[in-house]
């Protein structure tokens, strides 16, 4: 598909639903299932291996743990993730789980050079320079998670994830084969199949933020798995999640106008994580910098 093309339709794709899948990414299949297995791999040993990498301190490094709102929520996500921050500031192999560090480190290069080549055609969308969203930082910071979904007794009475947005500017999300992930549009529940190979991409809510509601950031969630089988996903964030980040946003200049005034005021993503961490996944964080 030509360039133009491309950038046309994850505009669109990114105006109307916030989410789309990419399958001509041009990373192995056998990369991706590497990584699958070496998630299972982590997540399927004694607690004893484990327990190193415990911490509800989700601005360390490296972490292993449930719910970031386990306390605050009023029920608990079905899924555990190990997790931790893989730009600007690579991990050490050393300090990653044995099991699966080798692929983290290169499963997450992959989604850098990915990221990367998404902002510049989101850029273009959004009729900016192609290195516009880079310039300002966008593609900088990623934090990667590793999750895993036990299969549920009671499927029905629980979720895999509540529903929220991502507090990235934009995600990129590996999935396995099991299904379950499913985006809110027009107050209906639309499951995003599971495609062989390919990527999910959504837009996060500072990306909704610094286009001024041109992208949207698309509520989703993930209902609990009733198989017998785990269900693993690895979402990437472009973000700096719970790290300290004085760096200022707010809406692109060049997409203001007399007609399109700014809907949000500028913040620091210090503000924006302070908001994050006072809140459950579920509650919204986008209208408190709202004009
Ligand atoms: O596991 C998935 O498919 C989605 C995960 C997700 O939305 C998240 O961690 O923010
Ligand atoms: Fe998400």
């Amino acid at each position: 598909m030509r360039r133009r093309s491309v950038v046309e339709k994850i505009g669109e794709a990114s105006e109307k639903w916030g989410f789309f899948q990419v399958i001509n990414h041009g990373i192995q299949l056998e990369v991706l299932e590497r990584m699958l297995q070496g998630i299972r791999a982590f997540h399927e040993q004694d607690s004893e291996a484990k327990k190193r990498f415990y911490t509800r301190d989700f601005s360390s490094d490296t972490y292993y743990a449930s719910n970031f709102d386990l306390y605050t929520s009023q029920g608990a996500s079905w899924r555990d993730t190990v997790g931790c921050y893989t730009a600007p500031d690579p991990p050490r192999l050393e300090d990653l789980p044995a099991v699966c560090g080798e692929i983290m480190m290169e499963f997450s290069k992959h989604m850098k050079a990915l990221g990367e080549l998404l902002f510049e055609l989101l850029s273009e969308a959004l009729g900016l320079n192609s290195n516009h969203l880079k310039d300002i930082d966008c593609a900088k910071s990623q934090v990667m998670f590793c999750q895993y979904y036990p299969p549920c007794p009671q499927p029905n009475l629980t979720l895999g994830l509540s529903k929220h947005t991502d507090f990235s500017f934009l995600t990129v999300l590996l999935q396995d084969n099991i299904g379950g992930l499913q985006v809110l549009r027009d107050q209906t529940w639309i499951d995003v199949p599971p495609v062989p190979g390919a990527l999910v991409v959504n837009i996060g809510d500072l990306l909704q933020l610094i286009t001024n509601d041109k992208f949207i950031s698309a509520e989703h969630r993930v209902v609990a798995n009733g198989s017998t089988e785990p269900r693993i996903s690895a979402p990437c964030f472009f973000s700096t999640f719970m790290k300290a980040n004085p760096h200022v946003y707010g809406p692109i200049k060049e997409l203001l106008s007399e007609e399109n005034p700014a809907k949000y005021r500028e913040l620091t993503i210090n503000e924006f994580a302070d908001i994050f961490r006072s809140k459950t996944i579920s509650t919204p964080a986008l209208h408190h910098f709202r004009i």
